[in-house]
């Protein structure tokens, strides 16, 4: 057993990183290595940067999960707007057996990640082979992994990817805040400058940003059935028309009398920023690995980097983003 943090009582679960299994510890010891911003390393896995403290959820889900066809997986950059789209994923399909009503509905008291939880980062982490038989059909799921690292069995099974991108500078303020607001100060950097710079070099959660967002991307475009490419920015822009793209391509679309009674309004009321942000368990409550709720919730809005970044920031990461999207057809 390779343990890879000092033992500390004052860390919150959710930043405790347990002993690793020897079958773990072999492959994270042989991975190159950088300190990281909420984890205290992250680890270079399949080109992939991912927290020790993720790693064995992340190989026991690649070698045990096992997809239904009925299973929706909804994959995001930390930072897309995970919360907002699980909450309004769980809405979507649930909109019969929940009716999406402002003084009762299950996302009034539990935060969207204990709904849909994130595979890797909640589910596999506790155990190596979860018992997922309690689930509802059809299964709701999350995780940050890139395309390439999904398990072979979601790859082949007829299950359906939601796939949610956000601009990146937005998505690195967000993470920056985030990070800030979860992690001891004492780990990683404190430094926004020394942040951007591990951010631009790729090295951030479940990155490089980029290689993870054209991954699906380009899975979208070869296989529109099975990859739907979502942008916080234009759900932000055009709710409605999001989310009725969203249900059919789940083969759920609304119908004309669900239209008429305003179900689709309701959904998104219900999931609204203003709606989620203010419910007492979303002010108050923790995640069962010990987040404050709150965490997920600070401004939802678009622009907010022309508040944090310099002028030779948002030139920097505009190149390189330019230069990485170059002649996918894809703007962000
Ligand atoms: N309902 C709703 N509507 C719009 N925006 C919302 C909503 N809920 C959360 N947010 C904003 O999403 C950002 C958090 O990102 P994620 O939920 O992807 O975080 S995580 O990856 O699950 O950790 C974070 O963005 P920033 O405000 O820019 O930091 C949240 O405020």
């Amino acid at each position: 057993m390779l343990s890879l943090q000092p033992p500390s009582s004052t860390l919150p679960n959710y930043l405790q990183e347990d002993e690793l299994p020897q079958e773990c510890s072999d492959v994270v010891s042989s991975l190159p290595r950088e300190t990281g911003w909420i984890a205290k390393y992250l680890h270079q896995y399949q080109g992939c940067w991912i927290a020790t403290r993720y790693m064995k959820g992340v190989l026991a889900f690649q070698k045990h999960f096992q997809a239904h066809h009925t299973d929706i997986l909804l994959v995001t950059t930390p930072k897309a707007g995970t919360t907002w789209l699980k909450a309004i994923l769980f809405a979507l399909v649930n909109r019969v057996r929940y009716r999406p009503d402002p003084l009762q509905h299950p996302l009034l008291t539990n935060n969207p990640h204990v709904l849909v939880p994130f595979l890797d980062v909640n589910l596999y982490t506790q155990s190596q082979v979860p018992d997922l038989s309690s689930f509802a059909f059809p299964r709701l799921f999350s995780t940050h992994l890139p395309f390439a690292l999904l398990p072979t069995s979601v790859k082949d099974s007829a299950c359906k990817i939601v796939y949610l991108c956000r601009n990146p500078k937005d998505t690195f303020v967000s993470l920056w805040h985030f990070t800030n607001k979860l992690r001891p100060t004492a780990w990683g950097t404190n430094s926004l400058e020394e942040a951007f710079d591990k951010f631009c070099r790729g090295v951030s959660l479940y990155g490089p940003y980029w290689d993870n967002v054209l991954g699906y991307w380009k899975k979208s475009l070869e296989m529109p059935q099975k990859v739907l490419f979502l942008k916080f920015e234009e759900i932000k822009e055009h709710p409605a028309a999001n989310l009725r793209r969203l249900a059919e391509f789940l083969e759920c679309p609304f119908s004309l009398e669900e239209k008429a009674q305003g179900v689709e309004d309701n959904i998104l009321r219900l999931c609204s920023f203003d709606n989620l942000s203010n419910l007492e368990v979303n002010k108050s409550g923790k995640l069962p690995a010990g987040e404050e709720n709150n965490a997920y919730f600070r401004r939802g809005e678009v622009g907010d980097w022309m508040n944090h970044l310099t002028v030779e920031m948002i030139e920097k990461l505009d190149r390189i983003t330019e230069e990485k999207f170059h002649g996918t057809g894809l703007r962000v």
